[in-house]
């Protein structure tokens, strides 16, 4: 299974500059940085209530920052219209968010006709692609209650990737998902990434930010703390809170 060919757009590089956010008095980003090269993956990690999830929000604005900047290809994402911006940057969540009452084909080919204006046929050609490239062209059929979790977030992996972003998002995608089914995902995940998609990836699976990312970033009360390749990040920590969380994780 490979993911090589959904990179049918030109991925682009973002930058997130001193990106500050607050929940009433609870300052969740406090000046946050990142960078991922086009193409690249970096990998979020981080203790609970980090910040981690607000910061992918902010990046297809699903929460608009206090201040600070989001760039797409050096261009700042506040200048997209939303729903424009959403069809460049796709996200996958925890809880899958399928809807249960349509097949998985439907599942996909809705946005396609909504948001791309593709007719019925050329929709659930794409989406059956889609669904070929994740390994569940079988499953078309199917209502989501008769897949496994882990097949149900490649559908919904699928699903992101029909609408040809150029920046794909993932926020804890396997923390939901039994054991036995985590390495189906990352497996789609860790293919989409050697295809060449821009992926910020927030994880727990530290086995994935060591082997798949190019960054990873380590977040610690509303700003990255430290960023690097994952061989410094893992090895050579410099930062004591770094190391702290490095050793309850590992
Ligand atoms: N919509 C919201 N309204 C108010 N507070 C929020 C909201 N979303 C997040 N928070 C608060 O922001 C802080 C950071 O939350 P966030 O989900 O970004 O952390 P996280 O690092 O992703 O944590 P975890 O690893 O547990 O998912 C927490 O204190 C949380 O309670």
């Amino acid at each position: 299974m490979t993911a090589t060919s959904t990179v049918t757009t030109t991925s682009v590089s973002l930058a997130v500059r001193d990106v500050h956010l607050a929940f009433g008095a609870n300052k969740v980003l406090r000046g946050a940085h990142l960078d991922v090269a086009r193409g690249g993956t970096a990998c979020v990690i981080g203790p609970s209530g980090s910040g981690k999830s607000t910061l992918l929000r902010t990046i297809n604005r699903l929460i608009e920052p206090d201040s600070g900047d989001v760039l797409l290809d050096g261009r700042s994402v506040l200048r997209h219209d939303p729903d424009a911006l959403r069809q460049r940057v796709g996200m996958v969540f925890q809880q899958f968010n399928l809807f249960p009452h349509m097949t998985v084909l439907r599942n996909i080919t809705l946005a396609l006709r909504k948001i791309k204006k593709l007719s019925e046929d050329e929709a659930a050609q794409v989406a059956r692609a889609q669904l070929d490239l994740v390994g569940l062209a079988a499953k078309a059929d199917s209502r989501p209650a008769h897949l496994s979790g882990g097949q149900q977030q490649r559908v919904a992996i699928a699903r992101a990737l029909a609408l040809q972003p150029q920046v794909m998002l993932f926020d804890e995608a396997t923390s939901a998902l039994d054991p036995e089914l985590v390495k189906g995902v990352l497996g789609v995940m860790a293919d989409l990434s050697a295809g060449g998609m821009t992926m910020v990836v927030v994880t727990h699976e530290m086995g994935f930010a060591r082997e798949v990312a190019d960054t990873v970033a380590f977040m610690d009360r509303g700003v990255v703390l430290e960023a690097g390749e994952p061989a410094a990040i893992f090895e050579s920590p410099e930062h004591p809170r770094l190391r702290q969380f490095l050793s309850q994780v590992l």
